[in-house]
């Protein structure tokens, strides 16, 4: 039986961001979408998580998706077979950038829905060309089926978040790195280190995407998945090549 598939939406969206792998690779693999907004805290959300997955599991996971990737890696590495962490970091927020979440709130307290989508990512933070404002507007719709509320809450878990660094180090498991080359929010140079930290990670760095890399380089991104959940579990370390 080939792994099952469990992908994490991002800040502010849901599964259209995952549409085309959804569709690619549930194929050949049971595809799971679950929710990124069960709780105030990482641990939370994870922890709710853990309740209604498989036992084990493929785990993907874009921009706090990501985050709770790790820290579902932090408390269950047994039950996480492969990892892919896309358009995330591992960091956990300084006491300025936490700060700086709190306009964005106050904008979705006041019902500011598309205030708060471009405070939280920037139009910039897409990459630039005619499809831009189409990847806003799918932001956009995606920010409102998920919900004031439940942004909120994805905010205050980014902003307590802990530091994920020692987790990926003990991360023993076929790991994808993947971001837009066009992503300002979180630059490639931040991937970069973060690949860097796990054992067996690649880094894919897909040009003509911004933040939203599933949704702007469809095919790219499930290139790359579908190689990812390819690989043999054992792999040679990249120190060891
Ligand atoms: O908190 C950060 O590191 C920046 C960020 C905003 C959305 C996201 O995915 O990361």
């Amino acid at each position: 039986m080939r792994d099952p598939l469990v992908l994490l939406p991002g800040l502010m969206c849901d599964s259209r961001l995952f549409r085309d792998q959804i569709e690619a690779l549930s194929a050949d693999h049971a595809v799971m979408v679950a929710p990124v907004s069960q709780g105030e805290r990482m641990e939370e959300i994870a922890s709710a998580l853990l309740d209604q997955l498989p036992p084990r599991f493929a785990l993907a996971g874009h921009s706090v998706g990501g985050m709770v990737a790790m820290e579902i890696l932090r408390r269950a590495p047994d039950r996480v077979l492969r990892l892919a962490l896309m358009n995330t970091s591992p960091l956990a927020e300084t006491p300025q950038a936490a700060a700086d979440y709190e306009p964005a709130i106050i904008k979705l307290k006041s019902g500011r829905l598309d205030e708060a989508v471009q405070a939280l990512i920037p139009a910039e933070s897409l990459a630039p060309g005619s499809r831009r404002q189409a990847m806003v507007s799918e932001q956009v719709a995606m920010a409102a089926r998920v919900g004031e509320g439940a942004i909120i809450r994805q905010i205050r878990a980014m902003q307590r978040r802990r530091d994920y660094q020692p987790v990926l180090r003990r991360c023993r498991v076929p790991t994808l790195v993947l971001c837009g080359a066009e992503d300002a929010l979180i630059p490639v140079k931040r991937h970069g280190f973060l690949a860097e930290l796990i054992p067996y990670a690649r880094l894919e760095v897909i040009e003509g995407a911004g933040h939203l890399t599933p949704m702007e380089e469809p095919e790219a991104t499930t290139a790359a998945l579908r190689t990812w959940i390819a690989q043999p579990y054992v792999l040679q370390s990249r120190t060891d090549a």
